[in-house]
């Protein structure tokens, strides 16, 4: 692996980070694993809070994939010299105690809290490059809005996580649009956990700060789901906006989503909680995200086109490289409903798919005539 870059110019401005070895060899060290806009106010909250937490060393690493700017200058240099992501994140200060890092093992060698947060395609590839290289008393969040489908079927990011690299993986989701949340505006989020409620406080302790308030819950499927699935919601509700089709059918898009959300939950998982969906990472998430974000917007572009110009290309030219979670997330649901012959039962989330890959017209988004009624969930058998 290359020398870490930039190092030069981060040493000017960390005078507490890395040079109190003896004092500080037993704290917890803290790595974020990605860099988008997410990833970089992920990076910004913990680093205000591992400043004033005694048990943390004061250095917040933070795993960049490197790339050129239009200027030469390389993303991490830029990074580390202005303490901005000035690609992804633009404007916001991310605190003087986070280093970038172009180097993902000399990033995450020795944290023992490392938050996972790049788009969910390009986790496989991370994963398996970490295998054997981290420490063996690592705790991990996925901040992580996606899934993968193998072979013998789903697989939430968090689980993927686990089984890769033989560690316990939190999640935290919710009603998040990062560029709001680095203003600092008030918003809410979820941490999912499976059975350690310490470890759900350590990390709510990690992220919370006055503008941002963090709820554990246990049901870490159901919070992930949550996430995840509302991607394919904002999709929708995307289509809408572009056929202008109005504020009632986009409320009405929004319900049926968010019930196919719950119902594909439990039918994977019988361990979901209908009161999730009440959290921040549910109904809030399905509202922002299907008026300020960016599969929505992509989405209105999508339809407004008539579907002539494709999601990679849209995506490329809207959203500047930061990328789309909905598209892939809605054919990977579609890929386990038709497995499961559950086609028929999730309507929104079948056309939707049907739509991206133009099988459909964008307005099919309302046109469900052809698809049964949605089934009560109790007339739903998993194969
Ligand atoms: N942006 C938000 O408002 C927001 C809020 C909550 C959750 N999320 C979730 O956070 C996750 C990360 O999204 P983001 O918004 O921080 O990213 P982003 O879309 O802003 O940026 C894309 C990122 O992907 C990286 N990248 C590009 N090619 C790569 C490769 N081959 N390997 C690894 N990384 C590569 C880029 O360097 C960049 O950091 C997603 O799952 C997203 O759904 C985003
Ligand atoms: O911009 P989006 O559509 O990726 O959504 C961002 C966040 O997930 C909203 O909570």
């Amino acid at each position: 692996m290359p020398p870490l870059e930039g190092e030069t110019a981060t040493t000017t401005h960390h005078s507490n980070a890395g040079n109190n070895g003896g004092i500080d060899g037993n704290k917890s060290r803290v790595t974020v694993v990605g860099s988008g806009s997410w990833g970089s106010v992920a990076a910004k909250l913990i680093a205000s809070n591992i400043l004033n937490i005694t048990s943390f060393h004061d250095e917040l690493k933070m795993w960049v994939f490197e790339e050129t700017l239009q200027s030469g200058e390389k993303l991490t240099d830029a990074i580390n010299r202005t303490n901005e992501n000035v690609k992804y994140l633009p404007g916001i200060k991310l605190g003087n105690n986070v280093v970038a890092d172009p180097d993902l093992d000399n990033a995450v060698k020795d944290a023992n809290m490392l938050v996972f947060v790049t788009p969910h395609q390009f986790i496989d590839h991370i994963c398996k490059s970490l295998v054997g290289k981290l420490r063996s008393d690592v705790e991990a969040i996925s901040l992580i809005k996606g899934m993968e489908v193998k072979i013998e079927g789903p697989c939430l990011i968090s689980t993927f996580i686990s089984e890769q690299l033989g560690i316990n993986c939190s999640v935290l989701m919710g009603a998040n649009l990062a560029n709001e949340i680095a203003e600092e505006k008030f918003s809410e989020a979820t941490v999912g956990y499976r059975d350690n409620r310490e470890i759900a406080e350590q990390w709510v302790q990690l992220f919370s700060t006055p503008y941002f308030m963090v709820t554990p819950v246990k049901d870490v499927e159901g919070v992930e789901l949550c996430g995840t699935l509302k991607n394919v919601v904002a999709i929708a509700a995307g289509f809408v906006d572009g056929l202008a089709m109005g504020n009632n059918t986009k409320a009405a898009i929004m319900r049926l989503g968010l019930r196919e959300m719950r119902d594909f939950s439990k039918l994977l998982f019988s361990s979901v909680e209908d009161n999730t969906f009440y959290e921040s990472c549910g109904v809030a998430d399905v509202i922002t995200t299907c008026f300020g974000g960016r599969n929505r917007k992509v989405a209105e572009a999508f339809a407004k086109n008539g579907g002539k110009r494709s999601f990679d290309e849209l995506e490329v030219e809207i959203l500047q490289g930061q990328k789309l979670q909905g598209v892939s997330t809605a054919r990977e649901v579609y890929e386990v409903l038709r497995h499961q012959g559950w086609l028929e039962s999730f309507p929104l989330f079948a056309t939707v798919h049907e739509i991206c890959i133009s099988h459909l017209p964008p307005s099919a988004i309302v046109n469900y005539s052809k698809r049964k009624p949605i089934l009560p969930l109790s007339e739903v058998s998993a194969h």
